[in-house]
């Protein structure tokens, strides 16, 4: 297949996004909007951004925290909600877990609640437009607000989840994987899994092998988990001796959500070919391509499918395939899933 054969393929190919965050998964257009609203102008904005360059992690954190000042009115999350929708949606996403830090912001009447009710008008706006997308929601724990915090998103998300039959679907654990300690919020994560919210946590995106290790064993056999990046799972032999996490993650199947250039960007991967995606994909274990943040990292999911079918030498058929096993790790019901699953199987290559 050439290239453009190629692209055109994995743009036309129904995709599923299960790691994306709200404040990093603008475009330029909706970059643009947000300025207007904030008041600010686009050159002084975008010289505080500084959003073409590239960045290790640290600095990623950095941007995105400019990034969140833009997005601390009603207005700003809806527009930006509904933006990222549309977005996915052109690019050909059947599926989309959509994740958010809802915000508490005094000096524009934001609340944690009424950011993400806005949220979820944007998705029901959407839904009402008869876009070609079915959105749910993660709310999201920065592990840098500490648990307290932790405690009321759990409150709120079982909340929503509850008023709004499942469109909130679970919990997402994110935040600078140096600040704090993943397992100090355990309690939480075991409370969030018995309310029956899914969990959806960043872990092992560094070398924070203790961490990971302490969660995943107090966690996956009580709670839906899926690992965001898991960048150093299978590397925990090499630096500690032992190979009980990976042999944990890989008996359990757990699903890893893999972001190839948001690992490339923050320079917790050397290259493609080393990333773990092909690593875990050999042996047959779920890893799901995801944006992670396709404005930060001026990526797409199409993007990131070309990316792997190109360093990984997959076929037509293989991606198709491969698509629709992803199915499987959709935190939504089984019969989404069937609908879902019907859909892709027709898909043709
Ligand atoms: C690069 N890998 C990453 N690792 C960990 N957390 C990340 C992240 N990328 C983004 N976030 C999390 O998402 C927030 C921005 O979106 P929201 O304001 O919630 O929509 C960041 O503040 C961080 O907590």
């Amino acid at each position: 297949m050439d290239g453009h054969e190629l692209e055109l393929f994995c743009h036309r190919l129904p995709k599923v996004e299960l790691h994306t965050h709200l404040n990093t998964s603008y475009s330029p257009e909706s970059l643009r909007q947000l300025i207007a609203l904030s008041g600010d102008t686009w050159e002084h904005a975008m010289e505080e951004l500084h959003i073409s360059s590239d960045r290790d992690i640290d600095e990623s954190f950095k941007l995105y925290t400019k990034i969140q000042k833009l997005v601390t009115t009603e207005k700003a999350v809806y527009l930006l909600t509904r933006s990222v929708i549309k977005e996915y949606a052109a690019d050909n996403v059947k599926y989309m877990e959509l994740r958010s830090t809802p915000k508490e912001i005094p000096e524009t009447g934001m609340s944690r609640e009424l950011y993400l009710r806005t949220m979820i008008r944007a998705v029901r706006d959407c839904e009402q437009e008869g876009l070609d997308i079915i959105v749910k929601l993660l709310v999201s724990i920065d592990r840098r607000q500490g648990v307290k915090v932790a405690e009321m998103a759990v409150d709120l998300a079982e909340k929503l989840m509850q008023e709004t039959n499942g469109l909130v679907l679970g919990i997402d654990f994110s935040g600078d994987p140096k600040v704090g300690d993943a397992a100090n919020f355990i309690s939480v994560f075991l409370d969030a899994g018995r309310r029956g919210l899914k969990l959806g946590l960043h872990l092992a995106e560094l070398p924070n092998f203790e961490e990971t290790r302490r969660v995943l064993k107090a966690c996956c056999d009580h709670c839906v988990v899926r690992i965001g990046h898991g960048t150093y799972l299978h590397r925990y032999d090499q630096a500690t001796g032992h190979d009980e996490v990976e042999a944990f993650v890989a008996e359990r199947k757990i699903p890893i959500e893999a972001c190839l250039t948001s690992n490339l960007r923050t320079k917790t991967v050397e290259n493609l070919e080393q990333h773990h995606f092909k690593y875990w994909l050999d042996k047959d274990h779920p890893v799901i391509l995801c944006t992670d943040g396709k404005g930060v990292y001026a990526t797409s999911l199409t993007e990131e499918y070309i990316k792997a079918a190109r360093t990984f030498s997959l076929t037509k058929q293989m991606l198709k395939e491969y698509v629709i096993s992803t199915l499987d790790h959709i935190f939504a019901s089984e019969e989404t899933r069937q609908v879902l699953r019907a859909r892709f199987q027709q898909f043709q290559v």
